[in-house]
């Protein structure tokens, strides 16, 4: 960054601008200069390039090789049937990736990220904090950063609190780098990013606050010089089950061609002028439509799910994995609850009420609203600051910051600006210094100087009971007895803070976590959170649904589990963040796959078991709101956040829930399934009516002294088979395809194909039969088996639908049209010039007798435990 070693000052200068903001004429002047501050260019991809893209697909590659294959064997019939097949697929496929992307994108535009800045009407005017789209940042704007914020441009920190910041996209770095206003020019010999002034955008704030201004936005960012693009994801569940079907078919098709090369050969006697009809044996083995079907089933249900419950699926295939989830991990504070706090309770360490714990709880809230700079108060703070209030507590008149939403946030910032205005409504202390929040130490700290105590700090302390009392000088009967009284309230469901002081002689160094020693214990405040209404529905809803909940909170265990049981969740034995430090992979993989509720979590411990679960075999969501969840978002098969989570949680996200409407999650859970459904159902029906092909060619050329099809007839029936197909995407999967996670199985779905394959082949060989009784010509026998072969294969497809009711329209439409194009086209010119002609009369009752044969073994086999085990 052109600049590192300026100081503030300068860096202002140089930029134009001004600590307290830019005039909004002067921004939008900068706005059409710089243009948006868009780190990743939206612009849709060009339509040659979105072909070209669908040629990267494994299925298109594997044609393509074989139509080359083809051509230089001189099989020019082929290898143009092969590039049809190839360029209808493509531009299907891009056509429907093009809708999806459309509708994504509006999609995503409903949960689009903003920035808080500071600008001013007019050059007189006082600066106002107010939210913009990050997209209308420009260099020179004066902007806020707390916890959960993406850093929204490259940007200079001109005042900063404990701030840390992840900034992995940039430098993979996984832990969170703390960064300040250094007292010392900028050593410019260190490494950019790790540069303690400079933050990037791509970056993320884990904990403190800061004020800085935009050096560089969009492309002139780090960020997007780098091209690094997003963080690369772990592999999900739709990698595992779709990927992975789709490389043991490619598998299969690469044995098919040589098996039939072999067979003639050894069989027959037969040389390479097998090889094209052992090509269109391994193209008729291909599902090519899988990529158009697993893309256009998924954006329907996307859009659906966004028009009816407001549920926004950003990327495609965590629709997918939300069907294929058998385990949601939930944090509790914000997703269970409704993080709106009231204090319930002040008492001091013998369970007494006491003012003064409130008073001085109420002192560290403010004080920590104040000097953090926070963009928007903890919910924590804010009930604090109202009933210090309501008790008369001079120190929190400034409650009146507290007004309700959505006048709140606006107060607050306003606040912050003017400190003396603030500072006037305080009667008593003076805020030095803050060590803000953070989820691990499970802590915040003001530093404070009262009136008339000259050359003495008092560091207010408040957090988790636990991790004060460590901090406390407190004999250990004391100790015990506060945190039994802690774990009694804890269990009427109060989420509880303790709250500390220490005197320090005054100074001027700033301070640290290794301060928070040596404490006095004043008390604990206990505070009521009131159920999400729609928890216990949902958590019901998800039962029916077989998936197994399980809540990670950083709360006390007591808290959790009354939480729990309130809504109707066991909570059994708890485990904390203390005993899964003891454990290892293994035994945390047993544990986290045996109980219900984990608290004292850490976010490191909230990943750990998400992890764990993952390692036991489970697909897992995680549901969180916090900055305290992303990692564990991370972590996870699919991440779900409400649409009110902080920006980083919502970045961080795969899903975002409709308001903090719970239900929604079993909307989406349905919805993954109904696709993952369809998916199958094609995948199943392609399958089996193809390997049924291939069986009944192999037979066919060992028993024929010609080939049992040419190969333009195998892929032209082929091609009309994969567009019926499309029609799949449409279709209504069965009830009972919703009642469990759906994962797509190669095992399973290797049986299901062999079975139907091998009835879709006895068919094929009742056909030969009757061919060879009417006619036993080379024209006759082609022309009678591809009308064999596109009738079963439209019966197949409404036989093994999961739904046996009422069919689609969609799909009835297609299925007709397959079976007329069976009957017709032989009687057509078009039939003529592949080599099919009209057949004998006696054909075709005949076929009828098979036909209804066929569909009889298809409904009683589709009985059997082989049809349950149906790969999804
Ligand atoms: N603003 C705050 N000031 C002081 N202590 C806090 C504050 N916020 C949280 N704590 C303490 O830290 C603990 C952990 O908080 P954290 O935010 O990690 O999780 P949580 O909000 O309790 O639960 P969940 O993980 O379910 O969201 C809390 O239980 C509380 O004791």
């Amino acid at each position: 960054m052109a600049g590192a070693g300026l100081t503030p000052l300068e860096v202002l200068r140089r930029l134009d601008a001004g600590p307290r903001g830019l005039v909004e004429s002067e921004a939008q002047r900068r706005l059409e200069r710089y243009g948006e501050n868009a780190v990743l260019p939206q612009r849709p991809a060009a339509w040659a390039w979105r072909l070209l893209g669908t040629l990267r697909d494994p299925f298109t590659a594997v044609l393509l090789g074989l139509g080359v294959i083809s051509a230089v064997a001189t099989s020019w019939n082929t290898a143009c049937v092969i590039a049809v097949l190839v360029a209808v697929s493509c531009v299907l496929r891009s056509a429907g990736e093009y809708r999806a992307d459309r509708s994504v994108a509006t999609l995503r535009e409903l949960i689009a990220t903003t920035a808080t800045v500071q600008r001013r009407a007019a050059e007189e005017s006082a600066p106002l904090v107010r939210e913009i789209p990050v997209e209308e940042l420009v260099p020179g704007d004066v902007v806020r950063l707390g916890p959960g914020d993406m850093v929204p441009a490259d940007v200079r920190l001109l005042r900063a609190d404990g701030l840390a910041v992840h900034q992995a996209a940039l430098t993979g770095e996984s832990a969170p780098v703390p960064k300040r206003v250094p007292d010392t020019p900028a050593d410019l010999a260190r490494p950019l990013f790790d540069q303690p002034h400079l933050c990037f955008a791509g970056s993320s704030v884990t904990a403190g606050t800061a004020t800085a201004v935009v050096t560089a936005t969009g492309p002139g960012t780090h960020f997007a010089g780098a091209h690094r693009g997003v963080a690369r994801r772990r592999t999900s569940a739709f990698d595992r089950s779709v990927n992975g079907i789709s490389w043991t078919l490619i598998r299969f098709m690469l044995l098919a061609a040589p098996l039939v090369l072999v067979v003639n050969a050894v069989v027959r006697g037969r040389g390479l002028e097998t090889l094209p009809f052992a090509v269109a044996v391994a193209v008729g083995l291909t599902p090519e439509m899988l990529p158009v079907i697993v893309t256009t089933a998924l954006a329907r249900g996307a859009a659906d799910l966004a028009r009816r419950v407001g549920v926004i699926v950003k990327r495609l295939p965590a629709l997918h994995d939300m069907g294929a989830i058998d385990v949601l991990c939930v944090d509790k504070t914000g997703t269970l609850t409704q993080d709106q706090l009231a204090v319930d309770c002040y008492l001091d360490a013998d369970g007494r009420t006491d003012p003064a714990v409130l008073h001085w709880a109420a002192v560290n809230s403010l004080w920590t609203i104040q000097l953090a700079d926070v963009p928007a108060p903890d919910a924590l703070d804010e009930a604090i600051l109202l009933a210090a209030e309501s008790l008369g507590d001079t120190a929190a008149d400034s409650a009146d910051w507290v007004a309700s939403p959505p006048a709140r946030r606006e107060r607050t910032v306003s606040a912050v600006r003017d400190p003396a205005a603030a500072r006037a409504t305080l009667t008593d202390v003076t805020g030095i210094d803050v060590i803000p929040f953070d989820p691990a130490r499970r802590l915040v700290t003001a530093v404070v100087a009262c009136p008339g105590r000259h050359g003495v700090h008092t560091l207010v302390v408040k957090g988790a009971v636990e991790d004060v009392v460590d901090r406390c000088a407190l004999d250990d009967e004391t100790r015990a007895r506060v945190l039994r009284l802690a774990e009694r309230r804890a269990a009427d469901g109060l989420r509880l803070l303790a709250v500390a002081t220490a005197d320090r002689p005054a100074r001027a160094r700033p301070y640290t976590p290794a301060d928070e020693r040596g404490l006095t214990l004043l008390g604990l405040v206990g505070l009521r959170d009131e159920l999400a209404v729609t928890a216990d529905d949902a958590l019901a809803a998800l039962a029916r649904r077989g998936v197994d909940v399980k809540v990670l909170t950083g709360d006390h265990p007591g808290t959790a589990a009354r939480v729990c049981a309130e809504l109707g969740l066991e909570p059994g034995e708890i485990v904390t963040g203390e005993q899964i430090d003891q454990l290892d992979d293994a035994r945390l993989a047993q544990l986290a796959a045996d109980r219900v509720v984990f608290a004292r979590c850490t976010p490191a411990h909230k990943a750990r078991i998400v992890r764990a679960l993952r390692r036991g075999g489970h697909t897992v969501g995680f549901l969180g709101d916090g900055v305290n969840d992303v990692p564990a978002m991370h972590a996870a098969d699919v991440a779900l956040c409400p649409r009110d989570a902080v920006d980083i949680t919502r970045e961080a996200a795969d899903v975002v829930l409709a308001d903090k409407d719970l239900t929604a999650i079993d909307s989406a859970v349905a919805s993954g399934r109904r696709g993952t459904g369809n998916i199958a159902t094609y995948l199943r029906i392609a399958v089996s009516s193809n390997v049924g092909n291939v069986i009944s060619m192999m037979v066919a050329g060992v028993l024929l002294p010609f080939l049992p099809m040419l190969p333009a007839q195998v892929l032209v029936q082929n091609l009309c088979f994969d567009v019926s197909q499309l029609a799949f995407a449409y279709d209504r999967p069965g009830a009972a395809d919703g009642g469990r996670p759906s994962v797509l199985r190669p095992y399973a779905f290797s049986r299901y194909i062999t079975v139907f394959g091998l009835i879709n082949a006895a068919a094929d060989l009742a056909t030969f039969a009757i061919l060879g009784l009417v006619s036993g010509g080379q024209t006759a026998f082609h022309s009678g088996w591809f009308t064999e072969n596109l009738i079963t294969q439209a019966l197949v497809m409404l036989l093994l639908r999961t739904a046996p009711g009422r069919v689609p329209g969609a799909l009835r439409w297609s299925t007709g049209a397959l079976a007329a194009v069976g009957l017709l086209l032989p009687l057509s010119p078009l039939g003529a010039a592949l080599g099919l002609h009209a057949l004998p009369y006696p054909y075709y009752p005949l076929l009828a007798v098979v036909l209804v044969a066929y569909g009889a073994a298809l409904a009683v086999a589709r009985r059997s435990p082989l049809a349950a085990a149906n790969g999804a």
